[in-house]
């Protein structure tokens, strides 16, 4: 366990021009950091480990991160494709950073071991990386990361590359331990899921800067960029000084312009058309892109092909309507 829990990290982190961004995260806290590619979540993941260079400030509780050397930085690391050390056996691997840090061989194995089998994974000790599908290589690492009982776990897409159900196993077993974990977690991932069911709150980074900040539930209610809007399956429209979203389901396509005073309507040519659950959802090249659901015989009566131009419209009941800046 981490020898100074307790402590909160108030970052305000500068990494060339990739990243300029301001946070803090209490402890025992899963901080999801969720945007596009090339936003700036590994470049920001990076700097708190010191692996790139970086200007502000990082503190953790009165420790100044950023004028630690790195490996006296007491931080777990799991990046995308990285690798453990081939030559060495799963436990050799998880007991590694504890044998760095100076622990004898026994107390390092005997904690290291522990963590195996927290991770069900206990039977596979003494196999080399090579020997372990990726589910598998990837709990050793998260074992490797939290044996060291680090204050900051930094986790960059650990689920990657798994098979869909291997992804869900290791993502409930992750959720499990974050929740004993008394350090900080800084979780980047591509994946909605993970950042409604494990983090506590959300990071949205919009190339480089901190576009929204706050509990799951609520980013993903009022998304402030179209990126998580579509993450999470709604629509998102600027209108004025204000957002709007809405469901899918909740747009009434037409092939003529819709009749009445809604200011809520927009044309253009589908794009894309897919079946989605019972539905079929079309992506429309409106400005913005939106998307829409409808049955399937709705689909065929209105004769929909992509190319085809339609009219959207949305009920205002439908909509929710939310500051575009807090
Ligand atoms: N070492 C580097 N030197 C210069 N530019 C870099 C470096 N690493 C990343 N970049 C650029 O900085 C931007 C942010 O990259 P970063 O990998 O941090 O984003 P990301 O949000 O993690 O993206 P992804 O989801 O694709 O992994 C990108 O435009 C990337 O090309």
């Amino acid at each position: 366990m981490s020898t100074a829990p307790g402590r909160q990290l108030v970052a305000d982190l500068r990494v060339a021009d990739r990243v300029d961004a301001t946070f803090t995260a209490e402890p025992g806290e899963v901080l999801a950091i969720i945007g596009p590619n090339g936003a700036g979540k590994s470049s920001l993941l990076h700097a708190v480990a010191g692996l790139v260079d970086v200007e502000g400030s990082a503190h953790l509780g009165d420790t100044d991160l950023l004028a630690l050397p790195v490996r006296e930085r007491r931080v777990g690391l799991v990046f995308q494709g990285q690798l453990l050390f081939p030559h060495l056996s799963a436990l050799d691997n998880v007991a590694f950073g504890l044998r760095a840090r100076g622990e004898g061989r026994a107390a390092a194995e005997s904690v290291a071991s522990d963590w195996l089998e927290r991770f069900g994974i206990a039977d596979l000790a003494g196999r080399k990386p090579r020997e372990l599908s990726g589910g598998q290589a990837q709990r050793v690492a998260i074992a490797r990361a939290l044996a060291t009982g680090p204050d900051v776990l930094l986790l960059d897409e650990p689920f990657t590359g798994l098979d869909v159900s291997v992804q869900m196993a290791l993502r409930i077993e992750l959720g499990r331990h974050l929740r004993d974990f008394p350090g900080i977690t800084l979780l980047v991932t591509h994946d909605a899921i993970d950042a409604l069911t494990l983090a506590d709150k959300v990071l949205v980074l919009d190339d480089g800067q901190v576009a929204q900040v706050g509990p799951p539930a609520e980013v993903a209610a009022e998304p402030r960029t179209p990126h998580v809007a579509r993450l999470v399956g709604l629509n998102l429209v600027p209108d004025g000084d204000d957002l709007i979203s809405f469901t899918p389901d909740s747009v009434v396509v037409s092939l003529h312009e819709p009749e009445g005073s809604t200011r809520l309507r927009w044309h253009g040519p589908i794009a894309t058309l897919a079946p989605h659950g019972d539905a079929v959802r079309l992506l429309v090249h409106a400005s913005p892109d939106l998307l829409a659901d409808l049955t399937p015989a709705a689909a065929t009566e209105l004769e929909l092909v992509p190319g085809r131009e339609v009219w959207l419209s949305a009920k205002a009941t439908a909509v929710s309507r939310y500051a575009a800046r807090r």
